[in-house]
């Protein structure tokens, strides 16, 4: 098969190669030519996979017409902030029959979309199509090392899906499939949330009991919002939800983890972005989650708490001290939205 994978970070890059692992034809197109240079000359990608080696048979290229042209598969996977003008870019390249791929965490502000429902927005009508989503537990340098990782794919369309496991799956890397899109792309998305928070918290010396803490209400959060979105609640204990949110609030490769780590041991949030060189989706998604919460009258604690460090100023020992004196409360309440089986 020809893939076009969109994005030379760390997770494009890891992607293509285990496209490549599996024998298809991968082209990957970056916005910079000294980074094509460098993946075609010397098969390197040190600043996002640095000492690892990448397949001499993966193309890259900054040209997007060339890199989609003869695509059976397009992988869209930039941080979402670019997803929107990356799109409106590879639109008029897109092949009749191409199946869209995305692997990208994130809700935008201001219009709280996923990632699928912002590529949908900006596809123009003759390329629309059901997008597939790739999402899971995942860091980029294990898959790029070939560990063992598991991941879901999810569409609206069951045999695309289906399609883009056959695609992936290998020795290492074995892939799901789950038909609940919203879902898999909330958990995907909330969990930055929670690994930022934990992060935090180890910045300021608390201990393991505030992280299973934060984990647990965590993910009682994310349900409450995503049963409220329309997903379906048992997604959250798959892959997608608990799964990822083990794997980014436990690793040392977690840009959130790192991000919230720093503000934790006293950094400004200005500059933990300015040291940081790659993307941390949770602080936007703070922002578009704190304000879609306050839409759907939706209670979610730890991201309002984590909103007032980010984009208010208060001090992370405020934000904690807000979660721990918060009134009463019962807890079997989001297990029963897990188990009440009318959701
Ligand atoms: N890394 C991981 O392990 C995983 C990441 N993801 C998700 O994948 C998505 C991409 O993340 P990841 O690859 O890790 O990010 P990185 O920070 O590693 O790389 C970002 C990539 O996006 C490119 N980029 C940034 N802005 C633009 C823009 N405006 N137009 C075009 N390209 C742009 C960068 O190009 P340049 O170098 O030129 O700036 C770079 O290639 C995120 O949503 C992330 O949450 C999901 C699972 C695992
Ligand atoms: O999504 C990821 C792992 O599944 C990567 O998380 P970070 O963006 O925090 O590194």
């Amino acid at each position: 098969m020809n893939v076009a994978v969109i994005g030379a970070g760390s997770w494009g890059t890891a992607l293509a190669l285990v496209l490549a692992d599996n024998g298809h034809q991968v082209k990957l197109w970056t916005r910079r030519r000294e980074q094509a240079e460098e993946l075609n000359k010397y098969h390197t990608n040190e600043m996002y996979l640095p000492k690892r080696t990448i397949p001499a048979s993966i193309v890259a290229t900054t040209d997007i017409e060339n890199c989609v042209r003869a695509a059976d598969y397009i992988l869209l996977v930039v941080p979402t902030q670019a997803m929107r003008e990356t799109v409106k870019k590879v639109s008029p390249f897109i092949p009749q029959e191409a199946v869209l791929i995305h692997a990208s965490k994130g809700i935008e502000p201001d219009t709280h979309l996923r990632v699928s429902e912002m590529i949908a927005e900006e596809l123009p009508d003759e390329s629309k199509r059901p997008i597939v989503v790739l999402s899971g537990p995942s860091h980029a340098e294990e898959v790029s090392d070939r560990k063992p990782t598991t991941v879901t794919v999810s569409s609206t369309s069951i045999q695309l899906a289906e399609k883009v496991q056959d695609l992936f799956m290998n020795h290492y890397f074995r892939v799901y499939t789950n038909k609940d899109i919203i879902g898999v792309e909330i958990g995907g998305a909330l969990k930055n949330i929670i690994a930022l928070g934990i992060g935090l918290n180890d910045g300021l010396g608390y201990g393991d009991n505030a992280k299973a803490a934060l984990m647990t209400r965590g993910l009682a959060e994310i349900v409450r919002l995503g049963v409220n979105l329309g997903a379906n609640p048992l997604t959250f204990t798959g892959l997608t939800g608990l799964g990822d949110l083990i794997v980014t609030c436990t690793s040392q490769h977690s840009r959130n983890w790192r991000a919230g780590y720093k503000i934790g041991s006293g950094k400004s949030v200005t500059e933990v972005l300015e040291e940081m060189d790659m993307v941390v989706e949770g602080i936007r998604t703070t922002k578009a989650v704190h304000e879609l919460s306050k839409r759907l009258q939706v209670d979610m604690p730890i991201t309002n708490a984590l909103y007032t460090v980010l984009f208010e100023d208060a001090s992370p020992v405020e934000a904690a001290q807000q979660l721990m004196k918060r009134g009463r409360k019962q807890e079997e309440e989001h297990l029963s939205l897990l188990f009440d089986k009318n959701n």
